[in-house]
């Protein structure tokens, strides 16, 4: 025990720091019994996702972790499971929530992340204290950093990665309130051909999800474009795109915005505690957003795209076409409601596509933003 406990703390110390150092399968592992005394017998909950439990915990250098104990679905095999973590462990980018190690003991499976403390855009969106905290600067700070850190995921990193579950819980915030984005590549650590229905809620989220993910479970980078689409409207709005209202109607978010843009009152979306903020900026991301949710796949931009949009003064962004899941009339609810009720957050893991090279949506025709 004394033994197990000397070479944590050795591990600590000699911490991987650079992406030049080597990441070893060993340098990550972790005993159980370690993890559960950082854990104090895994006493303070974060929370609980579809993967398993999320437990606080703090390293004997006062290094302070976030330990994801997966459910027991998790039924890879030990090598492929080993192979997925050190992939994932070397996927270092500042907007992604850093993996740090793992477990692997009998039937415990565990992942230890770095602690990120500001909690999530989820929880920020959904209190209204804390959404009024939010400029148009942090917010604005926020979306970038997910444009960065799936970017990174999309095309910079050695590993193509698709998300598939980026929705505003996903997205942490540091201390400095930057964006970084967790859960990425977790659903590989899940067997690929697992048929329980509750393991397909792993696997997206409704409201989130790419039309063609929902509907025949392809999936590709512009699936998380889709996502990212549906998370910028929720930015801007201030409102989380499952619960979104006017007034005393329930809409949806993406008709809501399409409808808005068409009419020339695109305004209307802009959350009331943002009054103020730079109006052209924040319409220019109304617009992003709603060419990252459009229903034509291909016509959705690259989130290399995005950024470069993002960051140009004079960038002409093409019009918009239909959203998904768009409806007539703001008030009804969205017509595929029942599946929500169904799934909260579902879809199978079936992929048959993973190639995020769709054709891009290149700038072309300088649009006046309408008001
Ligand atoms: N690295 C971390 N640092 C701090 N808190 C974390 C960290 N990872 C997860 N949490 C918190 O733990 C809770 C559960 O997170 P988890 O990612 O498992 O689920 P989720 O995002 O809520 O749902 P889902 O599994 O469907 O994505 C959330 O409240 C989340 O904010």
């Amino acid at each position: 025990m004394i033994f197990i406990y000397l070479k944590r703390v050795q591990k600590q110390r000699t911490k991987i720091s650079t992406m030049d150092e080597i990441i070893t399968v060993e340098s990550l592992q972790y005993d159980f019994s370690f993890i559960r005394a950082a854990t104090d017998n895994f006493s303070d909950k974060l929370g609980e996702g579809g993967f398993g439990p999320v437990y606080k915990g703090t390293f004997p250098n006062g290094q302070e972790v976030a330990v994801k104990r997966l459910s027991k679905e998790s039924s890879q095999g030990e090598v492929e499971f080993k192979n997925e973590v050190l992939l994932l462990a070397k996927l270092q980018h500042r907007n992604l929530v850093r993996l740090l190690g793992f477990c692997y003991e009998r039937e415990e499976r565990l992942l230890i992340y770095e602690f990120v403390p500001n909690s999530s855009l989820s929880n920020f969106l959904s209190d209204n204290t804390k959404r009024a905290l939010l400029n148009w600067g942090s917010r604005y700070n926020i979306i970038y950093g997910i444009v960065r850190g799936l970017n990174y995921l999309h095309e910079e990193s050695q590993h193509r990665i698709i998300h598939r579950d980026l929705k505003a819980s996903n997205i942490l915030l540091d201390a400095a309130m930057n964006a970084k984005i967790s859960d990425f590549g977790t659903a590989r650590l899940f067997a690929s051909d697992q048929t329980q229905a509750d393991t397909s809620k792993v696997v997206g989220t409704y409201g989130y999800m790419a039309p063609e993910y929902v509907a025949n479970g392809h999936f590709s980078a512009k699936s998380d474009v889709y996502s990212f689409g549906v998370i910028v409207l929720e930015v801007v709005s201030g409102q989380k795109n499952r619960s979104f209202h006017v007034g005393e109607d329930v809409a949806d978010l993406r008709t809501y915005a399409w409808q808005n843009w068409n009419q020339g009152t695109a305004l209307n979306l802009i959350d009331p505690a943002l009054r103020g903020g730079p109006s052209d900026m924040i319409m220019k991301c109304i617009h992003i957003g709603l060419l990252c949710v459009q229903e034509d796949e291909a016509s959705r931009p690259t989130m290399a795209s995005v950024g470069a949009m993002l960051i140009s003064s004079s960038a002409s962004l093409p019009q918009p076409s239909k959203p998904a899941f768009f409806m007539e009339s703001t008030g009804i609810r969205d017509t595929s409601s029942s599946l929500e009720q169904n799934s909260e957050s579902t879809e199978s893991d079936q992929s048959n596509a993973t190639n995020g090279h769709s054709s891009r949506n290149e700038a072309s025709i300088t649009e006046p933003y309408p008001r």
